[in-house]
C-alpha cells in the first residue's frame, strides 16, 4: 500500500457567500497520479488550489477544515506558502513560462534557494529538461527566449522548471487543454514517466485522458466530492448513480 502524503479533512472553502468546497476528504498516495474530474464549476481547480495554498492570492476566500501534509496542517502558523510552493508545485492550463531564457526559467527557484553554484545549475537544468522530455527540443536553444518555443514545448519548460526545485507533489490544472492532441500526448507520456518518483494531481476534462493516466479519479460535482476510487473502477463500475451518468457523457 502506497503511503499517504496528503489528505484532507473537512475541507469548505467560500468565495464571499459562496461556498464552492463543501466538506471534501479525500487521501492522497505517495508516487500516484489522481485525477479530479467533474462538470465546469463543481470546484476541481479551488480543491486543486487549496493544496498548496494558492487561494490565499485571491481576496475574500474563507477556508476551514485542515489539508495534512505529510501530518502537519498546511493552514497552520508554522507553514511559510514560498517553501510550501516549492514542495508542492503547480503547473497551469496556459503555458505561463517567465520572459527570460530557457536556462533562466529552470534556475530561477533553484537561485531563489541559493544554489549558485555553475556546474550544479548546468547539472539540473540539463536533468530537469530530460525528465520533462523537452531536452532534446531545447538543449540547442538554452540561451534563448522560452516565449520563442512552441505551446507544447513551453508547457514542458514548465514542468521541468517545477522539477527542478524537486518537489514532492506537482499539481496540474488542465495541462493540456490550451495545447493540440500531438503536444497533448507529449506531456501524457512524460507524466507517465514521472510516476512514482513524483504524486500528482490533475485537473481534467477529457476523460481519456483521465483514464489513461490515473491511477485513481475523485468525482466532483457543485462543490461536492462524490465518488473516489481506482480510476479503472471509477470508469468500468462507478458506485454511484451521478458518477456514471457523468462519464458516459449524460451530463456535463
Ligand atoms: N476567483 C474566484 N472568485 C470567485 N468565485 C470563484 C473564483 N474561482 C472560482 N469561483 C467559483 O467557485 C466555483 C468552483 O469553481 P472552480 O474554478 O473551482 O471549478 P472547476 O470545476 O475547476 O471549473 P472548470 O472546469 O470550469 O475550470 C464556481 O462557482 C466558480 O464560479
Amino acid at each position: 500500500m502506497a503511503e499517504t502524503i496528503i489528505s484532507t479533512k473537512d475541507l469548505h472553502l467560500y468565495y464571499g457567500q459562496n461556498e464552492a468546497l463543501k466538506g471534501i476528504n479525500l487521501t492522497l498516495s505517495e508516487g500516484e497520479i489522481t485525477a479530479l474530474i467533474g462538470p465546469s464549476g463543481c470546484g476541481k481547480s479551488t480543491f486543486l488550489r487549496c493544496l498548496n495554498r494558492m487561494n490565499d492570492l485571491i481576496p475574500d476566500v474563507t477556508t476551514t477544515g485542515s489539508v495534512l501534509y505529510k501530518g502537519q496542517d498546511i493552514f497552520g502558523p508554522k507553514t511559510d506558502t514560498v517553501d510550501l510552493r516549492k514542495e508542492i508545485g503547480m503547473v497551469f492550463q496556459q503555458p505561463n513560462p517567465f520572459p527570460f531564457s530557457v536556462y533562466e526559467n529552470i534556475t530561477y527557484g533553484l537561485k531563489l534557494k541559493g544554489v549558485k553554484e555553475k556546474n550544479q545549475l548546468d547539472q539540473i537544468v540539463e536533468e530537469s529538461l530530460k525528465a520533462a522530455s523537452v531536452w532534446d527540443d531545447v538543449k540547442d536553444k538554452l540561451h534563448n527566449s522560452a516565449l520563442a518555443l512552441s505551446g507544447g514545448q513551453q508547457q514542458r519548460v514548465c514542468i521541468a522548471r517545477v522539477l527542478a526545485v524537486n518537489p514532492d507533489i506537482i499539481l496540474l490544472d488542465e495541462p493540456t487543454s490550451a495545447l493540440d492532441p500531438v503536444s497533448s500526448g507529449k506531456i501524457e507520456n512524460t507524466l507517465l514517466e514521472l510516476k512514482g518518483q513524483y504524486t500528482m494531481v490533475i485537473v481534467t476534462h477529457n476523460m481519456s485522458q483521465a483514464s489513461r493516466i490515473s491511477d485513481k479519479t475523485a468525482f466532483f460535482l457543485s462543490g461536492d466530492l462524490i465518488e473516489f476510487n481506482d480510476t479503472k473502477k471509477i470508469f468500468l463500475d462507478p458506485q454511484e448513480k451521478q458518477t456514471d451518468d457523468y462519464i458516459s457523457g449524460r451530463f456535463g
